[in-house]
């Protein structure tokens, strides 16, 4: 079988722009890769034909006109090519006993049947003989390839989880500790809190989207119902709810705003795990919560590349 790779650099500033104008266009095919190491983005399609190629990118570029300018490339690829470039891409990572794995390293007999994945994602899976096996007691989230920038690739994803492990380890009573995920995103947070063994789970985004990707994902890991997706904003998502562990991945301006929102939301001896703050934001929103949450315990901040986390802990 013969593939058409459409590929274009983007800006990685630009990458969730583009990325909202593909969810809310509702187009098919293109992905959004990142390597945050080396700080670069591209957008890439698969086509099964050069025609239907340069169509989509058509109708990506009305949905998104920043795009006009760029000239992808496309090309043709054998699908051996693709399979092993893509697999290439997207490593798994561990934290702790939490392993986020793409999905086709999901071995074949405990796969819940091909339905769970389409076309080549299927095909891909049936080809896997081996898939990824965790080591006993340690848990897998499998994720989506195609929600590139909602596996984890990103810094401020990753200081989240891996907060939200360090909190797991050593708790005995995780069965009954709570935990929210305000703005969930592809749900990554929120499922890996509850492959962490975490009772109670809810995760919410005012982007309806997020919420279908969310329970899409959940599915993918046999935990629907075992977190409950629903949209809200930093007022209604959290209204009427605490939780011992609060994680926030949004961007430093917006936690800031309700930043009387989110410590209202942590209970007694609880903890408020900030992300998507850049390094030189930090401050500014140390300062903000050490207002609204005057006499909390501030947790030495974690940097990774450009991004620092801000995790407050509420006193008994
Ligand atoms: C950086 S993503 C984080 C996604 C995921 N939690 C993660 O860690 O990878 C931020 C998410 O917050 C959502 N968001 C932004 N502002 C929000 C608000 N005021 N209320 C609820 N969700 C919001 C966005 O739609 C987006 O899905």
């Amino acid at each position: 079988m013969t593939l058409y790779e459409s590929r274009v650099a983007v800006a990685p500033e630009a990458v969730e722009g583009i990325d909202e104008a593909i969810q809310e266009a509702g187009l098919l095919g293109w992905n959004l890769v990142g390597d945050v190491i080396e700080r670069t983005a591209a957008l890439v399609g698969l086509f099964p034909s050069e025609q239907e190629g340069q169509a989509a990118w058509a109708e990506l570029v009305a949905a998104c006109p920043s795009l006009a300018g760029a000239q992808p490339q496309l090309r043709k690829i054998a699908e051996e090519e693709w399979r092993e470039g893509y697999r290439a891409h997207f490593k798994a990572w561990q934290f702790g006993r939490l392993h986020w794995v793409p999905v086709w390293h999901k071995p074949q007999a405990s796969a819940s049947g091909a339905g769970a994945l389409a076309g080549v994602e299927a095909q891909r899976s049936a080809d896997d003989h081996t898939g990824f096996i965790a080591p006993d007691g340690h848990e897998v989230l499998w994720l989506d390839p195609g929600l590139a920038f909602g596996t984890g690739n990103h810094e401020t994803t990753r200081l989240c989880v891996e907060r939200a492990v360090a909190f797991s380890e050593g708790r005995i009573d995780l069965a009954a500790t709570r935990v929210i995920d305000a703005g969930c995103g592809s749900g990554i947070l929120a499922l890996s809190a509850a492959k962490l063994g975490f009772g109670s789970v809810v995760g919410f985004d005012n982007d309806p989207e997020a919420v279908r990707v969310s329970e899409e994902n959940a599915a993918l890991n046999a935990l629907t119902g075992a977190v409950t997706f629903y949209e809200g904003d930093l007022v209604s998502g959290l209204a009427g709810r605490q939780a011992e562990l609060v994680l926030a991945n949004i961007l430093a301006p917006v936690l800031i705003e309700f930043a009387a929102n989110l410590v209202a939301a942590v209970a007694p001896g609880g903890t408020l795990v900030l992300s998507g703050i850049l390094a030189s934001e930090g401050e500014q929103v140390r300062t903000a919560f050490a207002r609204a949450a005057a006499d909390w315990h501030f947790e030495e901040s974690r940097v990774l590349g450009e991004w620092c986390d801000v995790v407050c802990v509420r006193p008994l």
